[in-house]
């Protein structure tokens, strides 16, 4: 039997159950994910999240002193980049006295990413670009159809406009969304529908790869903000409602930067 430490965290109630492991001692295999996030016999969470020593991550040849957000999702999956666990992984680095100041790099799968402490303690990170595609794909979710945004953040994802009285709640998010043509994305793709409420407001829903339903997306939202702002011309900043809270988006050109809350709820140790 080994013992692990942990601690436990959400953005937006997007949850991640985060490991230290500063010299990458630790073997983030695929059941071993499985066990932590399973809500009934584990210690249930949407995602890991190992907080490692650049220079412990095989492949990554930048600052090896920066921290690295070795991600996986709730399914064993290695996921490019994960939005509101950056925010979580940030305030698990500022609590634990990991980082100097309030604003600092974090080295990820999709680059490096610059976090700064907000205003009334929210956690503003840059993203990158959020490049939106022109290729026409469709998103199936029972007998119902949307043409859907294709827009690349570091990881996949495909946004469907429905329609502004539509009845965001009602959508049966309990299976999985498919898409057309299925090349679109080889490795598989994150879901968002949005509903427009007002210019600059929008109410969002999710289908995470390797999760499923999940209460926010931080990448989900910049992909839809993104998609939003290619079909509106609207050039502001976005408030975007997921059922688990409220996130803001600004652009500088195509340079994305999300903003929330994150929050460390407890720790504890395990036993595998
Ligand atoms: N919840 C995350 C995204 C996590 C990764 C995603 N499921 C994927 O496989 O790409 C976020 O806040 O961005």
């Amino acid at each position: 039997m080994r013992r692990y430490s942990f601690h436990k965290g959400h953005g937006t109630k997007n949850d991640f159950i985060i490991l230290d492991d500063s010299y990458g001692m630790h073997e983030m295999q695929r059941e071993f994910i499985q066990v932590l996030t399973d809500r009934h016999s584990g210690i249930g969470a949407d995602g890991v999240i190992r907080v490692v020593r650049a220079g412990s991550v095989r492949d990554w040849d930048g600052d090896p002193h920066l921290w690295f957000m070795d991600y996986y999702n709730a399914d064993g999956s290695v996921a490019e980049m994960c939005g509101n666990g950056l925010r979580v992984f940030a305030r698990h680095l500022i609590n634990e006295q990991l980082v100097a100041s309030g604003s600092f790099d974090v080295a990820t799968r999709a680059g490096i990413k610059h976090v700064e402490i907000s205003r009334f303690g929210l956690i503003s990170t840059d993203i990158g670009a959020a490049t939106v595609s022109d290729e026409a794909v469709t998103v199936d979710l029972g007998d119902q159809s949307w043409d859907a945004t294709k827009v690349d953040v570091g990881n996949p994802h495909a946004v469907a406009f429905i329609a502004d009285d539509a009845d965001l709640d009602a959508l049966d998010l309990h299976g999985a969304p498919t898409w057309q043509p299925t090349s679109a994305f080889p490795e598989g793709v994150n879901v968002e529908f949005i509903r427009v409420d007002a210019p600059g407001r929008l109410s969002m829903r999710v289908f995470e790869r390797g999760v499923g339903e999940t209460m926010s997306c931080g990448t989900g939202v910049v992909a839809s903000v993104a998609a939003y702002r290619r079909r509106s011309g609207f050039d502001g900043p976005v408030e975007v409602a997921v059922p688990g809270g409220e996130l803001s988006v600004t652009f500088d050109g195509d340079q994305a930067r999300l903003t929330g809350p994150a929050v460390i709820v407890g720790r504890g140790e395990f036993w595998i």
